[in-house]
Order: C-alpha cells, then sequence, then structure tokens
C-alpha cells in the first residue's frame, strides 16, 4: 500500500457469522498488526469496538460516506443489502479504495474479481495490475470445490462437471442453524420416552417423528421453509423460473469466472452443473463430484495432482475406514482443510471419475479469500 503509516482497513459485518470468523482469523494470522482497523456498526455508531482496535476505538456508522471515505481498504461481511446500499454511494462520492466483500452482490460485476488466491491468483494479480478495486467473495459452495479440485481445472482436464451438494445450515445464516437444532430438540422430545423404552417398537417412533415433522409450527419453521431436522430441501437460494435454483447457476458462472475463463456460459467456459441440497450438517458445505475428464488419467496421478495443488487440500484414500473418519463433516468443521476422497473410476468409462469433498463454509467458503486478499493488498 502506498500509505507511509499502516493502511486505514474499516470492518463492516465483523460481529455477524462470517465476521466472527473472519475477525478470528485474522487475529490468528497477526493482520491487526499490520493495519489500522476501523470498526463499523449498523446498529451500535458510537458504541465500544472490539479490543482489536488501535486509535479508534469507538464505532463508526456503517452508513456514513465520508467515514467510510477516509479508509484505504473496506472489508464488509455485512451483507448484500449493504452492499447494495452503500458500495455506489461511496464510489460516487469518489472513493478510490480496495473494497473486500462477502455477499454476492457484486461478484459478477465486470469490474470484481470472484477472489480465491490459492486457485486464481493470476487473475487477481492481472486485474490488480490494471487498476482492480473490486474483491468479492465466492459462492461457498463453489470456493470449497474449486480449494479441493481446483488442480485438475488447472491442468485443463475437465471436460464437465456435476456437483450434487449437501449443504450446511450454516449457509442460510445464524438463524438457520439454530432453527434446525431448534427442530432435533423438538423431535427427540416427541418421543425421548420411547427411545428410553429398549422395548418399543421403532415403526411407533418413526410414526411419531414423521406426525411432528408434518406439524412443526409456522414458527419453527419460518427460516427453511420446510422441516429440516430428519429431512432434506432440494432447493437453495432463488428459483430462476427455468428450473435452476440460483445456487446451482453459480456453479457454473462463478466457477468459470474464478478460473477467468468468462462468466459462465460461454465458449471458454467448462459446463458445470448439478443439484445444491441443503442437508441437516452444522457448517460444513459437502459435494459429490463426476468428472468427466477429456482423457483417462490414472486414479494415482489425479490423487497426486490434488495433494500437490495447495497446501489445505487433502487426498482422503478410498477406504471405508479412512473415509468414515476423515470425510465427514464432523471431522471437517473448524479446521482450513478441504478433504478429498471416493476418488474413483466410475462404471461409465476411464475418463469419468467420481469424488467427494467437504469444506468448512466460513472459513474458505467464506471470510478465509476476503482474509488472504486483505493480504495481498498490503504486500502489494
Ligand atoms: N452465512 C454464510 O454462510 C455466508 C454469508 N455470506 C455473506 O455474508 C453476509 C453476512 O452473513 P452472516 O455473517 O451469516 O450474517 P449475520 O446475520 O450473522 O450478521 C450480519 C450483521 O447482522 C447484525 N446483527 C444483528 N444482530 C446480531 C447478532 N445478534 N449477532 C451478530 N450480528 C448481529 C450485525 O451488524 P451490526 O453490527 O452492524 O449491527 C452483523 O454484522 C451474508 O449476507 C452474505 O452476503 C457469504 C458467504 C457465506
Ligand atoms: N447460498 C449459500 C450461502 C451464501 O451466502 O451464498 P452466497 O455467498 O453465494 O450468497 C448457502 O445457502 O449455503
Amino acid at each position: 500500500m502506498a500509505n507511509a503509516s499502516q493502511p486505514l482497513v474499516g470492518l463492516v459485518g465483523w460481529r455477524g457469522m462470517v465476521g466472527s470468523v473472519l475477525m478470528d482469523r485474522m487475529q490468528a494470522e497477526g493482520d491487526f498488526g499490520l493495519i489500522e482497523p476501523v470498526f463499523f456498526s449498523t446498529s451500535n455508531a458510537g458504541g465500544k469496538a472490539p479490543a482489536m482496535a488501535k486509535n479508534e476505538t469507538a464505532l463508526k456508522d456503517a452508513n456514513d460516506i465520508e467515514a467510510l471515505k477516509k479508509c484505504d481498504i473496506v472489508i464488509t461481511c455485512q451483507g448484500g443489502d449493504y452492499t447494495s446500499e452503500v458500495f455506489p454511494k461511496l464510489r460516487a462520492a469518489g472513493w478510490n479504495g480496495h473494497w473486500i466483500d462477502a455477499a454476492s452482490t457484486l461478484r459478477m460485476k465486470d469490474d470484481a474479481i470472484i477472489v480465491l488466491d490459492p486457485v486464481n491468483l493470476p487473475v487477481i494479480e492481472n486485474a490488480l495490475a490494471k487498476g482492480g478495486k473490486n474483491w468479492i467473495g465466492g459462492n461457498c459452495t463453489v470456493s470449497c470445490m474449486l480449494m479441493g479440485v481446483g488442480a485438475l481445472y488447472k491442468a485443463g482436464l475437465v471436460e464437465w462437471m456435476t456437483s450434487m451438494t449437501y449443504q450446511a445450515a450454516s449457509g442460510g445464516g445464524a438463524q438457520h442453524m439454530r432453527e434446525l437444532l431448534t427442530q432435533f430438540g423438538t423431535l427427540n422430545a416427541e418421543v425421548r420416552a420411547l427411545l428410553d423404552d429398549p422395548k418399543s417398537a421403532i415403526l411407533e417412533i418413526d410414526r411419531k417423528v414423521l406426525h411432528k415433522q408434518q406439524t412443526l409450527s409456522a414458527a419453527e419453521t419460518a427460516n427453511f421453509g420446510a422441516p429440516l431436522g430428519g429431512s432434506l430441501i432440494p432447493w437453495i437460494d432463488k428459483d430462476l423460473g427455468d428450473g435452476m435454483s440460483k445456487e446451482e447457476w453459480k456453479g457454473g458462472a462463478e466457477t468459470n469466472k474464478i478460473l477467468g475463463q468468462g462468466a459462465g456460459f460461454g465458449t471458454a467456459a467448462t459446463p458445470v452443473d448439478g443439484f445444491c441440497v441443503r442437508i441437516g450438517a452444522m457448517r460444513c458445505h459437502s459435494q459429490a463430484l463426476t468428472f468427466k475428464l477429456k482423457k483417462d488419467v490414472p486414479v494415482a496421478d489425479i490423487e497426486a495432482m490434488i495433494a500437490a495443488d495447495n497446501p489445505w487440500a487433502k487426498v482422503v484414500p478410498n477406504t471405508r475406514e479412512a473415509t468414515v473418519k476423515d470425510l465427514t463433516p464432523v471431522a471437517v468443521t473448524g479446521t482450513m482443510d478441504i478433504p478429498v476422497g471416493r476418488i474413483r473410476k466410475l462404471a461409465m468409462g476411464p475418463e469419468y471419475v467420481g469424488a467427494f469433498t467437504i469444506g468448512d463454509q466460513l472459513l474458505w467458503g467464506a471470510a478465509e479469500p476476503l482474509r488472504r486478499m486483505l493480504r495481498i493488498l498490503l504486500e502489494a
């Protein structure tokens, strides 16, 4: 950065779920030692900033354009409504700083780069050299997938890919996680006496659980719009009206944009499509991938490429023992690891390869790419 003193970095959305994970990672990596942080709030301007604050110990108003304009860099995890409201005003006011954002609002804009530097550092560096200022975190499912199997794309091996996802409640936000747990509790309470009796009939338990699921109150399904505990919901995000959900559209559009291959469905694009499904996991997104490769590549070579691609992608041997130990949301949550397992040739032919990958959608899926983009800017 050009500033002689430490760059002024505005932090918006720092106390939300994604923002809190970002704050933890920034502390763990010593990022606050390199910046002068300014904490903003949409609800508590004038309140006390968190302990990482240095000179600016009071919270600033996140809608105050003049205060934001003073920042060299703004990082926001506040959400799309905030971005839509504030970003255009800030640019219109002549602000020329770097905007780093977790929300999807600006992702597909021509002047925005989707940041995932272990996968697309050349795309980021190219944009930086051309004066790029808008750096947007990718969709959590896409980012976690590319952290795991990006090596196959970088090697130009992928003719097409389908992704069948198993997405955690956290993707919807904190209230969705609470709702899932509340539903689990309600269902358990409904049959606790029968569970305590080893002689009770399982079909009686099943019947009571189903009845409870089907009659959950509106308050107990307010966020997901349907029961999720003990069930699943094969639709995530908006209905695009052509049979596709917006989350599914992001798979093709964002994967290609991250890779610098255009915005999804053009001639340079790799077809990426599949179904996105909400399941009752807490904060790890899982995906079953099917690749059609451009040629027959031995499984051992595929494993070696994935393992060598970045420090976080970890190949899990395709055995039952290793899979149930290392390839589950419970094993991965809270870690930076992106395990990739179940790698095997499929019955359709030697170019068809299956894999299963998991990532913590609040770490690589949201906070970490933003934190690393900040470091790239600080080191530029
Ligand atoms: N959830 C996810 O998996 C992903 C989210 N994103 C993006 O990040 C954005 C933020 O998501 P997320 O972190 O889940 O949103 P949250 O709802 O957790 O936080 C957003 C804001 O809500 C305000 N807020 C109000 N009440 C509370 C409370 N009790 N605890 C904490 N914050 C509160 C805070 O603003 P203030 O301090 O100003 O009052 C906070 O910054 C999303 O809108 C999305 O654009 C991106 C990828 C994944
Ligand atoms: N849509 C994702 C979470 C998310 O915030 O995605 P995006 O950043 O693309 O809006 C999910 O529900 O799991």
